[in-house]
């Protein structure tokens, strides 16, 4: 199928390479994704290895799947068929430690071999959210060829389990989350006899391994691409490191150059951006990379297509036409329920839906089926109620979320918050009222959601020693200043500070 434009020379010369290692990096709207894709479809039809699959991986699953798509318009969804495949690196992982249980390399407790693997433990018998300096929690290693637990000091917030019995029940259950599965490949991998069994199973499978992203890579996912160049796996590293988003899942950009001088990489840069319609948005593009400040101009909400902030409590406390897909990460189940009330909003205004509304099902204990058959009567009444704006619509509206909730199925028990917490919901929902009175509304979301998007159009808020970073100067080191330059550069017209 031909592609529905014609590559640049640049774009060619690295999707068709013929050198076993190559490093493509290249500028936003330059085309990675585009060369992810052509370079996938390459190596899948050239290398006539049968059984040996050509397999693209991506950090975030918006990514990935962004990826799988434009692979499928370009070459057929058969170049995804089995053995071939694009998957997060997380899923890779996780076959990895898969193929050391099933061939008896390594011993999970209670022999399982399939595991259930969650992205977080929250919502889990003994979980709690640890912060640092609270004591201990409990972490997977290996002992011999047995994975078992140990405890550490709590370094980084987040959920967790603190006690031996609640965490090795849940592994003696197959349940883990990849965090342990990183920890038993990490372990796994600093050991001589398991890292040759990779490396066997890696060279067996695989022809070729392409990464679109890669700075977002963490030091294991370096070591495991470390380790495929090394057991003849063709490797493609496609990315920019200007865009390095992932610091909370560890990613280590640092690591990327020199991964790519020790394996005598290919480097092949792909300069020009594709994005870019207009002289502003060029300008500011060009000057944000070489480091030198930009005059952003002021507009409003009104005036664009989406508005991007570095944290959701920013896009809340903005303009009210501009409504947030999301409240962020789900503490309870009440602040579950409204995230499920605001996926019924934006599914509505946006045909897309709310960003954490899987997790807030779960969390709930709540089947898709059921909330999607009759959720839409329980939540259109609390909407009904919120919409009157008063403080008492709000505690009510709080109750009637409640047995909505409970009558849908969730198991959960719904209780009143203690503190300060019911007064925090029924904020929430007043911000969700004051958008429900607005003719249009703009989508709102985290610049981590808008990573690898564009729109014409870009509104951005942000704090305003941030304003002061644009106007004099971003440095690529800076995991803050890398995320303005991702937000600042998803427009293809003109971007505005609101
Ligand atoms: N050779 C080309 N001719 C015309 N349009 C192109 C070409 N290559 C890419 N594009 C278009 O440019 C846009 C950006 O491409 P793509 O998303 O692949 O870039 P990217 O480098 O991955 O962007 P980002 O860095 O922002 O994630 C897309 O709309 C794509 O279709």
């Amino acid at each position: 199928m031909p592609a529905r434009f014609s590559l640049t020379d640049e774009q060619r010369r690295a999707a068709a390479s013929r050198a076993e290692h190559v490093f493509i990096i290249a500028a936003p709207g330059a085309g990675k994704t585009t060369i992810a894709a052509e370079r996938y479809g390459v190596t899948r039809f050239a290398d006539r290895d049968p059984g040996r699959r050509t397999i693209g991986v991506s950090f975030a699953r918006s990514a990935t799947q962004e990826f799988r798509i434009r692979v499928q318009q370009r070459w057929g969804t058969r170049a995804v068929g089995w053995p071939h495949d694009i998957k997060t690196l997380d899923s890779l992982h996780c076959e990895l430690v898969r193929h050391l249980l099933v061939t008896g390399t390594l011993r999970w407790p209670g022999g399982h071999t399939e595991l259930k693997v969650l992205d977080i433990w929250r919502g889990q018998r003994g979980a709690r959210y640890l912060q640092p300096n609270q004591g201990w929690r409990r972490v997977a290693t290996l002992h011999g060829r047995d994975v078992t637990s140990v405890g550490t000091h709590i370094t980084r917030p987040g959920y967790g389990i603190g006690t031996k019995q609640h965490f090795e029940t849940h592994l003696a259950n197959g349940l883990c989350t990849h965090e342990e599965i990183r920890a038993v490949l990490q372990a796994a991998l600093s050991r001589d006899d398991l890292r040759q069994v990779l490396a066997d199973y890696l060279r067996n499978t695989t022809r070729s391994l392409i990464v679109d992203e890669v700075f977002d890579a963490n030091d294991l996912d370096v070591d495991l691409i470390l380790l495929a160049g090394k057991s003849g796996l063709r490797t493609t590293l496609i990315g920019d490191p200007w865009q390095a988003l992932y610091e909370f899942r560890g990613a280590q950009p640092d690591l990327v150059p020199q991964l790519v001088k020790s394996q005598g990489y290919l480097s092949l840069p792909v300069t020009e951006s594709f994005r870019f319609a207009t002289h502003e948005m060029r300008h500011i593009a060009i000057e944000l990379r070489a480091g030198r400040g930009v005059a952003v101009e002021d507009g409003s909400a009104g005036e664009v297509d989406v508005v991007l902030a570095p944290e959701w409590g920013m896009l809340w406390q903005s303009d009210a036409r501009v409504l947030p897909l999301s409240f962020g990460r789900v503490d309870n189940q009440t602040e579950a329920g409204i995230i499920l009330l605001l996926d019924q909003v934006v599914t509505e205004r946006f045909d897309r839906r709310a960003i954490f509304a899987p997790e807030a099902m779960a969390l709930l204990g709540l089947e898709p089926e059921t909330v999607q058959a009759e959720g839409s009567s329980q939540f259109r009444q609390v909407l009904e109620t919120i919409s009157h704006g008063t403080p008492e619509a709000m505690a009510s509206a709080l109750n009637q979320l409640r047995s909505a909730l409970k009558e849908l199925g969730s198991p959960r028990q719904l209780r009143t918050l203690p503190g300060s917490g019911e007064e925090k919901q029924r904020a929430r929902l007043h911000s969700l009222a004051q958008r429900l009175n607005q003719a249009r509304c703009i989508p709102g979301m985290t610049i981590h959601q808008a990573k690898g998007k564009e729109w014409p159009t870009v509104g951005v808020r942000v704090q305003p020693t941030q304003a002061d970073r644009i106007r004099t100067g971003l440095t690529e080191s800076s995991a803050n200043d890398r995320a303005l330059y991702v937000a600042l550069t998803r427009a293809s017209e003109s971007v505005r500070f609101v």
